[in-house]
């Protein structure tokens, strides 16, 4: 079935990485299903159930690891009621307009706690560019709080450079380093401070490819780990053991074709992101509060129950 232009453009986006970083390609997510339900051309109630599963569906193959995704596709499909069009398509346009204002104030509303755990003072040091960890240092600056920055530059795409340029629109004074130097300049630091892609039931955090190794190198330096992560973040399929799929992403984004062909035979891995377990993580600041990791099972129960659905599959359909 044929999804509306803009889903199409919309999953372009992401995965080509145009909309990136997990919050924005839930937001993105959830406006191109309101696009969808508000110009899709279908004749009856079970042809416009159809495209929206259709378009849950394209948005939900572009990129496999950020929860935020199936999770704004669930609440906004979950949303869908009604027993003729114009009532189902009501529905759906109103759900993800909720949807888009509640990941807004989630935000706010984290920032504001996570800036608590800044000092006047302390230092930070960021890994790739994630908007929950930047609206902690936000909402400490608009405390009259100073704060600095150390920013991992992020290979090999180099988020941090956008951590860098917001961080300085914000008045903070960065220093970009090489992600090699991070463990030189951790002494200097006070908070190990970034976002999340996915939390799993068991407190464990997959960010960026380099979270892991980072959280390593300030365990052994004495340097608390803070993620700040909406519950937009939480992945309730790991209740149930599901595991989080790591994105591998094309080599052309390590080496260019002239390094490939001076290297000839050698393999090369991309992983866009790994996995911190919990006794590396200090605190996960949410909207709701700042857990230790090993709570978060609580609040995932809390907020999803037990039951995860996939309201994309078509009836019949076992594959989520
Ligand atoms: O790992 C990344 C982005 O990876 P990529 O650049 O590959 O999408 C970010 O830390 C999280 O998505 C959180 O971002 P946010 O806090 O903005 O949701």
């Amino acid at each position: 079935m044929d999804v509306h232009p803009d889903v199409e453009r919309t999953a372009e986006s992401i995965a080509t990485m145009e909309t990136r970083g997990a919050a924005a390609i839930a937001d993105a997510a959830a406006a191109a299903l309101a696009t969808q339900a508000r110009e899709g051309e279908a004749a009856d109630p079970a042809e416009f159930r159809a495209g929206m599963r259709a378009a849950a569906r394209r948005l939900r193959e572009t990129r496999p690891t950020a929860v935020s995704l199936p999770n704004a596709l669930r609440y906004v499909l979950r949303g869908m009621q009604g027993e003729d069009v114009t009532t189902l398509r009501d529905s759906v346009v109103d759900c993800a307009e909720t949807f888009r204002y509640d990941l807004d104030r989630a935000q706010d509303r984290l920032g504001r706690i996570g800036a608590g755990r800044l000092r006047d003072g302390d230092v930070v040091m960021t890994h790739c560019h994630s908007t929950d960890a930047l609206a902690c240092v936000e909402a400490a600056v608009e405390q009259g709080k100073h704060v600095e920055a150390y920013v991992k530059e992020t290979r090999p795409r180099q988020q941090g450079h956008i951590t860098a340029k917001e961080l300085r629109e914000m008045g903070v004074p960065v220093t970009l380093v090489v992600d090699n130097a991070a463990h030189r300049y951790l002494d200097e630091c006070d908070h190990v401070l970034v976002g999340a892609d996915s939390i799993a039931a068991d407190g464990s955090v997959i960010n960026k490819i380099g979270t892991a190794g980072l959280a390593v190198s300030a365990r052994d330096r004495g340097v608390p780990i803070v993620v700040a992560a909406g519950t937009i973040k939480i992945h309730p399929d790991t209740l149930t053991g599901a595991a989080v799929e790591i994105e591998h992403r094309d080599e052309a984004e390590v080496i260019d074709d002239e390094t490939r062909a001076e290297l000839g035979d050698v393999d090369v891995l991309n992983p866009a992101f790994d996995v911190t377990p919990p006794r590396h993580i200090d605190a996960i600041v949410t909207e709701r509060g700042q857990f230790p990791p090993e709570s978060i099972v609580t609040l995932m129960r809390e907020l999803f129950g037990d039951a995860v659905e996939a309201p994309w599959q078509e009836p019949g359909d076992g594959v989520p």
